[in-house]
């Protein structure tokens, strides 16, 4: 069910606009995050749909009531806002902190009842804080005071709940911890949650949808491997990146890479690398990563390999889609090949079409070049050339090629690569 819709907000704090045409509709139960570069317009969003600012244009409602329309305790009882860099200057306790998100639900100088209490003290066991909560807000971890501003948060009791980087001064282990309340809040209460983050790893392993920013438009919406593609963070962020699914938290994984790919890692040998079918992928990420100067070819247009190289900007030679790949371009593959140091061939099916990617690197080896097969799987058939292929790499064995299984094999050759 959505229940919040925007449509075509537009704000800005002076006569410049800081959000464009802003389309967006949010269900409930999701876990959103907002992403984008410094400026883009994330905080100024949240604060749009909390109410804060009224002279925005278009429309935003909150369960079909546009938010105009409510008081702002009626909206309170529904949204909780924690906000960013809360300056807590005065001498509260946390349990303090937690009460005052009683406050949208008590009448002028009503005390506290004991549902307050009940939920109030709900929210301190559910953050963790209640064994502090007699602690001072001025004299507690970065850390605690972000648990008491959730605690305060659901207090409220919301439906939804608005977050403006609830991990910006926490360490790692306290932004796993946050998160992971918020997750869990998310999944058992059916709490909307959305949420400002900066970190696209943390963005990608809790939220169900993302939305990025760029210059206060919406640059991509959608489900995490929808926005979070290395050509949308190039766009957003001036800066490439790989995006590789984390095994271990089961997420997409951003590395930028842009600094290191322009300072060329020197230390390493420069590679070529024959791949083609989605085989060179892993290879291409972790070469990258390491600043390592790479070209790749001859590879298809549209093939997975090239879509990947295309987005990163490695020098490439390339053949039209679905085409045997041609003597001259085989030749220009040669070229490029004769200025690295190694060849590197990955574990690519070989059919009539890319064989002469196999010749040249022959070709090369017999010129003197070093050249690197990474047989990833031995049980696994590449030859579908009636035995041609087979030959050819059985002629590349004979002239001194180097077989490795695997590619931490091959980083770990490349770390101690003597140079010449
Ligand atoms: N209160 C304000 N008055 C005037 N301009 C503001 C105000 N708050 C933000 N801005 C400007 O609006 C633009 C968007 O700011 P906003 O804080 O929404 O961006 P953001 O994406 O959250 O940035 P960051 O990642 O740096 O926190 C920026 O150019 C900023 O300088």
């Amino acid at each position: 069910m959505n229940i919040i819709n925007l449509n075509k907000v537009e704000f800005g704090y002076g006569k410049q606009k800081v959000l464009k045409d802003i389309n967006l509709t949010i269900e409930e139960g999701q876990f959103l995050s907002i992403i984008g570069p410094n400026g883009a317009g994330k905080s100024t969003l949240l604060k749009v749909i909390n109410n804060i600012y009224e002279n925005y244009d278009g429309n935003i409602s909150i369960y079909g009531k546009n938010i105009r329309d409510y008081t702002r305790k009626e909206l309170a009882r529904i949204v909780s806002f924690v906000p960013q860099d809360t300056y807590l200057d005065f001498e509260f306790s946390i349990e303090e902190l937690v009460f005052m998100g009683r406050y949208p639900f008590q009448k002028r100088f009503q005390n506290d009842g004991k549902y307050d209490y009940d939920i109030s003290y709900r929210a301190m066991a559910l953050t963790n804080t209640l064994e502090i909560k007699d602690r001072l807000i001025t004299q507690i971890s970065g850390g605690e005071r972000q648990r008491a501003l959730i605690a305060k948060a659901l207090a409220q009791d919301p439906k939804i709940i608005l977050l403006d980087e609830p991990t910006s001064h926490l360490d790692i282990n306290h932004q796993i911890e946050v998160l992971e309340l918020l997750k869990e809040l998310n999944k058992k209460q059916n709490l909307t949650i959305i949420s400002v983050l900066h970190d696209l790893n943390l963005a990608s392993r809790y939220s169900d949808k993302l939305v990025l920013l760029k210059d206060g438009q919406i640059l991509k919406s959608g489900n995490v491997d929808e926005v979070l593609t290395a050509s949308n963070i190039e766009n957003a962020y001036n800066t490439r990146a790989i995006v590789e699914l984390n095994k271990f938290t089961n997420s997409l994984f951003v590395t930028p890479i842009e600094l290191k790919k322009r300072e060329k890692n020197t230390s390493f040998p420069s590679i070529h690398l024959i791949a083609g079918g989605g085989s060179g992928q892993v290879i291409i990420s972790r070469l990258l990563k390491e600043g390592i100067d790479l070209s790749v070819g001859v590879l298809n247009v549209g093939d997975s390999d090239w879509q990947l190289a295309k987005s990163l900007k490695i020098d490439m030679i390339e053949e039209k889609p679905f085409s045997a790949i041609k003597d001259e371009t085989s030749k220009e593959n040669l070229n490029l090949m004769r200025t690295k140091d190694i060849v590197v061939i990955a574990q690519v099916p070989i059919g009539h079409g890319n064989l002469l990617n196999l010749e040249m690197a022959l070709t090369a080896i017999n010129e003197g070049k070093k050249v690197i097969y990474v047989k990833e799987d031995d049980d696994k058939n590449i030859d579908y050339t009636n035995g041609i292929a087979t030959k050819v790499i059985d002629e590349l064995i004979l002239k001194g090629m180097i077989v490795l299984n695997s590619i931490d094999e091959l980083m770990n050759y490349l770390e101690n690569y003597r140079f010449k």
